[in-house]
Formats: C-alpha cells, structure tokens, sequence
C-alpha cells in the first residue's frame, strides 16, 4: 500500500479526508499539523490505534523537520491541506497567513524537491503533489458572469486569497523549473462534520442553538457554491489517482445559494430538530456591517473534473445541511472541547501519548 504524507489533517478538510482514507484503506497516511486554533485531533480521535496511520505535530514552513520525515517515511505523494484559511481573520492580521500560506508552502516545496530529486527515476514519476486550494483566488463575480474555469485569470481580494493565489503559483513553477510531479485543486465553499465553529455553517448553526444573533454580513445578497465535504474529499482522491501532471482542477458543490438562504435554511431545520419554545430561530438573524472588500459571488464550472475524471458532486444540499445540523445537535463535547480550554487539555494528554508510542 503507497503512503501519503497529509499536511494540515487535524483541520477541517484534511480531517475528513483521512477519515475516508482509512475507512477506505486508500493509502497509509502520516499526518503533519502545527495543531493552530483551528485543528483538532479529536476529529482523529477514532485512528488512534490505526497501525496505518501516524500523526506528527509540526509546521510545513520547518525544511529540516518535513526532510527528516519524508526521509523516514518516504511517501509516494503529499497533499497539502495546511493552510490559514478565515477570511476575516486574514483582514485583521494578515501576517500569518503569508507566513503559513505563502513561505510555509513554499519551505515544503523545498523539501519536497530535495527529497523528491532523490528517489529513484521510477520512483520520481510516480511521486505526486497535490496542493488543496480555493475558488477565492479568481475574484469575484457579479451574477450574469459565468462561473471559474481552471483558465480565468487570478484576481484574488483578500490577504487570504492572495496568500493562496501566491501558493499557487509557486507549487505551479516548481512543476515548470523542476519538473516536480504537481497537482493543484481549487474548491469552492465547504461545509459538513468538524467544521470550525467561524465559518458561516457552523457559526449560524451554534449561534441558533444557543439563542444567540446569527449575523449576516452587509444585505446577505452574497453568493457562495456550497461543496459537502466529502464529496471534495472524493474528488481530492480522484485528481491524485488520475489527474493529469501539473494541472488544476476546479472542485465545486454546484449548488449557489445566497447566504441569507442559507441562514434560513438552517433556521428551518433547527425549528423542526431543535425547537425552541419562545422563538423561531428566524427572528434571530441580524443585519450586521458587511466584510471590507467582501467578494459578491463565487461559482465555479467544474466541467474539466466531470468529464476527465467522470466525477460529480453527489450530496444535495438540503441532506448535506440537514446531516451537519445533526452533526453539531449530537456532537455536544466536540463543540464544548472547541470552545473551551478542555480540548487544551485534552490535546497535550493525547499528544503526550502519541510521542511515547
Ligand atoms: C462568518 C460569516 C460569514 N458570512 C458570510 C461571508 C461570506 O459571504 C459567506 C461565507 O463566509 P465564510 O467566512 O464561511 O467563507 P468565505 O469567506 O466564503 O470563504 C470560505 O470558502 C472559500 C472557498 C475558502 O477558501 C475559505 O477558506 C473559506 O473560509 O458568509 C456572514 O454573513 N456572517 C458570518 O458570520
């Protein structure tokens, strides 16, 4: 079986896919993250005995520490989740995003090229780096433009989708200078189980639980296509079996919605699994300042993955939605860990135990 080096699988998108790895048995996994706010190896918690997979708390941005580990381990692949990803984080102190997404992507292209220039001719050709990126770096789009293609040019807004657009490019030149066998996707919105509770959907979905303002930015007219996670996670795995050698890939839920529908729609599942006595969690919506430079819509044409690699987005969004609400209804202690200093706690034990094994 090949081994896959995971950057950032404590985070959301990288969680979910070792999840599905493993339960598919698609590949050893090492897993390498620098355990920031937002990771959690409770989202791991069920690998813990899994001889197939192996967690290491480190920064992709450190060349000696990932050349030691790719030299111990020797992976036929790496895919990097590791990121910096809140938009409105990236607007108040974009400096570690730069850190992270930008010089931290390109110290692990360094040592992914020291390491890969090594391997034997065969084993050169078969290596893959497959780098997880977003819609965000193409801009933003009015409602009659028609949606991303791999070949729209980048105009990213943010610090943070100038940070990705910078990434990018490099994991695109090292393919171009070095030959260094890379992949790129980019997706769109992702949503479903393990999400950090600062991004819309799970952010609406606590607020509403507990009777707190769900807060909508500017007139909530803002469009996102929204990708159930594991339906990115298949198409991740597809590209890396089958995608074509320094291409990009567009990844989107082709399902639009406007992000006041989306509230609404999460407001109507909670008043049928969750129903409050005095209120509907509707009159909990609050009009609030809008994002600075805030991107009106994102939507993406993912005809080159449909037909190169014969994949679909398969999760309907009213499902999808409904099976995270429940999620976040049945998962109590992950939120209150995630929330509170008890994951803390919890983290330096595991960890602890992780590096007496
Ligand atoms: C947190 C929050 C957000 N919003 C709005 C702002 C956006 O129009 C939309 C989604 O916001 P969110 O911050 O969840 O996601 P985006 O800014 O679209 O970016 C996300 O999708 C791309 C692809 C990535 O690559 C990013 O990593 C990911 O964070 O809801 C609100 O109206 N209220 C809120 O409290």
């Amino acid at each position: 079986m090949q081994t896959v080096l995971v950057t950032g699988g404590a985070g959301f998108i990288g969680a979910n896919f070792i999840l599905l790895a493993r339960q598919n048995n698609w590949f050893n996994i090492i897993n390498l993250d620098k355990l920031t706010y937002a990771s959690n190896l409770e989202n791991l918690a069920q690998l813990q005995a899994d001889p197939n997979y192996d967690f290491l708390q480190g920064d992709i941005g450190n060349v000696e520490l990932v050349s030691d580990l790719l030299n111990k381990y020797q992976p036929n692949a790496i895919i990097n989740f590791a990121a910096e990803t809140h938009v409105d984080r990236s607007i108040f102190s974009p400096q570690t995003f730069i850190q992270t997404n930008v010089v931290g992507t390109f110290n692990l292209l360094e040592a992914t090229r020291f390491y890969w220039q090594k391997l034997s001719p065969q084993n050169q050709q078969q290596f893959r780096f497959l780098h997880v990126s977003t819609d965000e770096v193409y801009g933003s789009l009015s409602t009659q433009d028609s949606a991303f293609r791999e070949d729209t040019p980048y105009a990213p807004n943010s610090p943070y989708a100038a940070s990705k657009a910078a990434s990018d490019h490099f994991v695109r030149a090292y393919y171009h200078t070095y030959g260094l066998p890379n992949l790129t996707t980019n997706c769109s919105n992702n949503y479903g189980p393990h999400q950090f509770p600062e991004k819309l959907i799970p952010l609406i979905i606590l607020n509403a639980i507990d009777g707190k303002p769900l807060p909508i930015y500017g007139d909530g007219q803002n469009i996102r296509d929204w990708l159930y996670v594991i339906d990115h996670c298949e198409a991740i795995y597809l590209v890396l079996q089958k995608g074509k050698i320094g291409e990009t890939y567009n990844i989107g839920g082709l399902n639009e919605q406007t992000n006041l529908t989306v509230v609404e729609k999460i407001c109507t599942i909670l008043d049928e699994l969750a129903p409050k006595s005095d209120l509907r969690h509707s009159s909990l919506m609050t009009f609030v300042p809008d994002r600075p430079g805030h991107d009106r819509r994102y939507a993406i044409d993912c005809d080159k993955i449909i037909s190169e690699l014969g994949w679909q987005p398969k999760e309907n969004f009213d499902s999808g939605l409904l099976k995270t609400v429940q999620w976040y209804l049945d998962n109590s202690n992950w939120v209150n860990q995630v929330r509170s200093g008890a994951y803390q706690n919890w983290l330096k034990q595991n960890y602890e135990n992780r590096q007496a094994k």
